[in-house]
């Protein structure tokens, strides 16, 4: 959507819609189509001056409807007035901290049994950090038929019935998997040409309705406006679509005994395409490959400890998972301590968004968890970004702050119930307001995460379920 569409229907859109399409990241109309002088249009920069920017608020009592909480925390906590339950953190996480979980969040928050949004077409995925960073491929391996899931036990993609379960019978298509891989042919074509690059400058921009939790949630979208590959347009229309989809169009989930028994299920490995060049008949029984460069750019989403079971829209203690975090727990029982009434908080699930230069997360309310006393715990890291906060209705105007590494967000009692998302991110080198993780890092292992993190944010959010 070019910013025209934008402007138009203004009338018909919720008050948080257009608060969305206001702050959100328009690439220029001409870009898609840079021959075409028609199409050139000047679009306006955002204008930030409503945002509010917890980091520049010293004179608190000069800012309306902000109070800042006397020194009974660890941290500066800032309220707001007319928002009760919800708490805002500046800079709660030290640099070292920050670049800490951020290595985690890519390395082991996303390892199995935790699912991530490649689940639904790839099946668990194990090493994604470590095999991007190999320049190693995702290989569909020749599908078979048969009615015995021990035959997916220890092949290190598959590892349990519940798995084998959602991706036969999730709400992901299966052919899903075929859209969003690409020929044998065409990864080595791409690796031999060096043009496994970036995103292009396309417009089209994807729209995808990300169901998180009950109906409220529905509403939660994820744009993507840049979600391309190079090489190959109509894949790059179809890539990764359907794993954004596999939480967004619900369909009912069949029964184990409703699946079909005897329909071809495909299996993933990573592989190595550079060997595979010198021993092409090793890949023969190979039909299609996935960069795992491409796989990690497209990393949208994991859940911790409880897992989620998006069809049904409910936490399922029965999907397999490890226990929380100890040390993640023991840190959101503390940050969260603001908003806490009474008890202690108890961290049993966490979502971990990973936002790419032209994602957003569409407003929605959380309500899947039992106490809305017990806060959520929402760590940023990376890029800077704008949150909005509405009201209990889509039709209350949001108020839009800014969100930088480091800071917490807590949201408990009637702040619970309020539309909140991310409608942008920053992530030019002059506007993400990254701190400078290389100070705090001479190890030349850490580079690789400092990079990612220049070009994306990644947001943890924790919740006690029960
Ligand atoms: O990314 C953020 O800051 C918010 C994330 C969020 O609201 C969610 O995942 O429920
Ligand atoms: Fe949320």
């Amino acid at each position: 959507m070019g910013y025209i569409d934008a402007q138009e229907g203004d009338q018909a859109r919720t008050a948080f819609r257009k608060a969305e399409k206001k702050y959100k990241l328009y690439k220029h109309a001409s870009t898609s189509r840079s021959h075409s002088s028609k199409l050139r249009l000047q679009v306006p920069p955002t204008n930030l001056t409503d945002v509010i920017d917890f980091s520049k608020i010293d004179n608190v009592s000069s800012v309306a409807g902000i109070r800042k909480l006397q020194d009974q925390f660890e941290w500066p906590v800032y309220a707001l007035e007319n928002y009760p339950g919800f708490y805002f953190i500046p800079g709660a996480l030290t640099v070292e901290q920050q670049l800490y979980w951020i290595k985690e969040a890519l390395t082991s928050f996303i390892e199995p049994p935790n699912r991530t949004n490649h689940n639904a077409v790839y099946g668990p995925i194990s090493d994604l950090w470590s095999a991007a960073h190999k320049e190693l491929v995702l290989v569909e391996e020749r599908p078979f038929e048969t009615s015995d899931s021990s035959k997916f036990q220890g092949n290190g993609l598959l590892t349990g019935q519940e798995n084998f379960d959602e991706n036969r019978a999730g709400s992901a298509p299966r052919g899903a998997a075929f859209d969003n891989s690409y020929s044998v042919k065409a990864c080595l074509h791409q690796k031999v040409n060096s043009n496994i690059t970036g995103h292009d400058s396309s417009d089209t921009t994807r729209l995808t309705t990300e169901v998180h939790t009950a109906n409220s949630y529905i509403d939660a979208v994820y744009h993507s406006s840049q979600d391309t590959y190079k090489t190959d347009k109509d894949l790059k229309k179809a890539a990764f679509k359907d794993s954004h989809l596999s939480h967004c169009t619900p369909q009912p989930r069949l029964s184990s005994s409703s699946v079909d028994e005897r329909r071809p299920v495909v299996r993933w490995k990573f592989a190595d395409p550079r060997v595979s060049v010198q021993n092409e008949a090793e890949f023969a029984s190979s039909s299609k490959m996935v960069p795992a460069e491409l796989l990690l750019r497209k990393l949208r989403w994991a859940t911790l400890g409880l897992q989620f079971d998006w069809s049904k829209r409910a936490y399922n203690t029965t999907i397999p998972h490890r226990t929380f975090p100890v040390e993640l727990a023991q840190f959101a029982a503390r940050l969260g301590l603001p908003a806490m009434v009474d008890g202690d908080f108890h961290a049993e699930a966490a979502i971990v968004n990973f936002f790419g230069p032209d994602d957003m997360l569409g407003g929605h309310i959380d309500d899947m968890e039992a106490d809305w006393n017990k806060p959520i715990v929402s760590m940023s890291l990376g890029c800077k970004s704008i949150f909005l906060l509405g009201g209990v209705a889509r039709e209350e105007p949001p108020i839009a702050m800014f969100l930088r590494s480091g800071d917490v967000v807590l949201m408990a009692g009637e702040a619970r119930s309020r539309f909140h998302g991310v409608p942008r991110i920053f992530t030019g080198a002059d506007e993400a307001d990254l701190p400078d993780f290389s100070a705090v890092s001479s190890n030349s292992a850490n580079f690789p995460f400092i990079d990612y993190i220049k070009q994306s944010r990644i947001n943890v959010n924790i919740r006690q379920v029960y």
